[in-house]
């Protein structure tokens, strides 16, 4: 039996990389700005510091003549860790056997020191690490991908890291970028670290200040006061820090962002996505052991740990509000002073915005201003008027016939109103239809309706070419004598149905000449009974006159509704207004 020579097992090969071409994408794509390599070079010292353990020796920066060295006492490496976690791309000592990031170190990734080769052409590391016996190394990376290992000269454990400049990339390396950007990325690290000698750390985070210190920072972070300051902890997130509270609006459409540390390790000042969208009102300076940078570390990954910590701070937040809310009204009252565009804003998404809108902000009603949470308690149906006029105008009337009326026309308080169901989901809640208004008006007497045909009847010709259809009702205030309303179209779909079956009440009003019966319902004089003018006119024989006093009516409505007048209907005011004049000069002379 021939048997089928064995399948040749193709050989093994190694990627090559090419250190330029990922330098360039770090370069381009990953880092913001060369100035991430200060951070990259703190962050490995400090992690040395810490896998040492003991007592943490300093960690000395000296920058000067193009040049920069930090030194660590850190745990160092041995050549064969060299080899493999400096000359590695990708690997990290950081990281356990299953490759997770461990704990304790900010580093992760196994790519940061080649940030160094944003502004150097040459990284040289002289190490020796702590472990027994071990002698120090010289390692030497060049940014073209190759390196070298030799016997190096160093007394103690540790490592010293040294870049020369790359042309025209010399004040990166300057001793006033370097002393601002250790302080920047450095400044809460408990770890003695110095540029040039000075010692840039304290270590003193503001949540641990005591509160003037807290209060300090957060004027020199805002520029200004802030309101207040909040304490924030979350400790399943391994996080502590403050919230403060902006003297200043902001606009709540812009995510905010906040200065994030990672283990002491500044991320950036302008992390979002670590709070509920709806804190617009607060700077948070916060610290976190637990959540993970993105590769940038930038930003912070988003995960479910970010997730539960964003609930966490909001919820903080919001008891903060409900807090203050019952213990010091007078501190709210200054909050929403600053921020109640923003909360209004916010409450047309968000319910717990709303319910402190609900709670907290005057609306304008038909018993003045109250909120919403106290205007409900006393009435189930609420309606609101789209337009501030509108509401001017019907405030009166709605009130003496028990309608609850808000005042919707400023700005996002229509849609808050129409929200409000979903705090009190038993509520009726809708836009005012003035033709609802009109049914509740009563209606007069079959006498009073005999006396009254030729009225209506002369009235209903005045007005044909109006398109507007003149009904005659009993309603307080007596004061009006004639009231504009428009059936306005539902402004939602829910008010739908009722909007139609409301002006089906006017069927005692046949359409005026020239109007199809099915067209939609136009506006309505509502001729007011209960005004001892109009009850007057009933039984005037003048048909003139009551031609006349019917325009003058129409006019006033419209001018005391706030509508535009048309030329037809400025012309109908100047005929009634210098046809009663004559009428008046003539019956009394
Ligand atoms: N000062 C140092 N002392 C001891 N070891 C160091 C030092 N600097 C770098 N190393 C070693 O080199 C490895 C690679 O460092 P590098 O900065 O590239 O990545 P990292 O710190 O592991 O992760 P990251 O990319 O998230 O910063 C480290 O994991 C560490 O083992």
């Amino acid at each position: 039996m021939t048997g089928q020579p064995p399948p040749e097992r193709p050989a093994a090969r190694t990627f090559n990389v090419d250190l330029r071409g990922i330098v360039d994408l770090l370069s381009r794509h990953l880092y913001s700005s060369p100035r991430v390599y200060v951070r990259e070079l703190l962050q490995n010292a400090v992690d040395a510091t810490t896998a040492r353990g003991g007592p943490p020796g300093p960690v000395r920066i000296e920058a000067g003549g193009g040049r920069l060295r930090i030194e660590d006492a850190g745990v160092g490496l041995t050549e064969p860790e060299v080899h493999e976690f400096l000359a590695t791309i990708g690997n990290s000592a950081k990281r356990d056997a299953l490759g997770f990031a461990r704990h304790d170190f900010l580093g992760q990734f196994g790519i940061g020191l080649l940030s160094c080769f944003l502004v150097a052409d040459e990284i040289e590391v002289v190490t020796r690490s702590a472990a027994r016996d071990a002698p120090a190394v010289v390692w030497r990376g060049h940014a073209d991908g190759h390196y070298t290992v030799a016997p190096g000269a160093r007394d103690e454990p540790g490592t010293t890291v040294t870049l020369r400049a790359r042309r025209d990339f010399e004040h990166w390396l300057e001793p006033s970028t370097v002393r601002e950007l250790v302080r920047h990325y450095g400044a809460l690290l408990p770890y003695d670290v110095r540029v040039n000698g000075e010692r840039l750390t304290d270590g003193v985070p503001p949540w641990e200040a005591g509160r003037e210190a807290m209060l300090g920072y957060g004027t020199r972070l805002l520029g200004a006061v802030p309101l207040d300051a909040i304490d924030l902890s979350v400790p399943e997130a391994g996080l502590r820090g403050v919230a403060y509270v902006l003297p200043h609006e902001t606009n709540p459409s812009e995510p905010a962002t906040h200065r994030v540390y990672l283990k002491r390790m500044l991320l950036g000042d302008r992390v979002d996505g670590i709070l509920p969208e709806w804190a617009f009102f607060v700077r948070c300076v916060l610290d976190t052991d637990e959540l993970r940078p993105t590769a940038s570390r930038e930003q912070l990954y988003h995960d479910e740990l970010l997730v539960v910590a964003r609930e966490a701070l909001g919820e903080r937040l919001r008891s903060w509000l409900v807090r203050m809310a019952a213990t010091e009204p007078e501190r709210l009252g200054a909050f929403l002073g600053v921020h109640h565009r923003g909360v209004m804003a916010l409450a047309v998404h968000d319910d717990e915005m709303l319910r402190v809108v609900d709670e907290w902000i005057p609306f304008d009603t038909g018993e003045g201003a109250v909120t919403l949470a106290e205007f409900r308690a006393r009435h189930r149906e609420i309606r609101y008027t789209a337009r501030a006029e509108e509401f001017r105008q019907l405030a009166g009337i709605a009130a003496a016939q028990g309608v609850a009326l808000v005042n919707g026309g400023y700005t996002y308080h229509a849609e808050i109103l129409h929200r409000l169901p979903r705090l009190d989901p038993g509520l009726d809640v809708r836009a005012l239809d003035p033709a609802e208004l009109a049914t509740r008006f009563d209606r007069v007497g079959p006498a009073v309706e005999f006396a009254a045909r030729d009225l209506l009847a002369i009235a209903r010709r005045t007005l044909a070419d109006r398109g507007c259809t003149p009904v005659l009702r009993a309603f307080s205030p007596t004061a009006l004598p004639a009231l504009y309303l428009e059936g306005e179209r539902p402004r939602h779909a829910d008010d739908a149905d009722t909007a139609e079956g409301v002006w089906a009440e006017f069927t005692d009003a046949p359409p005026a000449p020239g109007i199809p019966p099915e067209a939609e319902p136009g506006p309505l004089l509502v001729l007011n009974h209960r005004n001892p003018m109009v009850a007057r006119l009933t039984s005037t024989a003048d048909a003139r006159v009551v031609e006349l006093a019917v325009e003058a009516l129409y006019g006033y409505a419209l001018l005391t509704g706030n509508r535009a007048l048309r030329p037809g209907d400025v012309a109908g005011v100047n005929r009634a207004f210098l046809g009663l004049v004559e009428h008046a000069i003539r019956t009394g002379s």
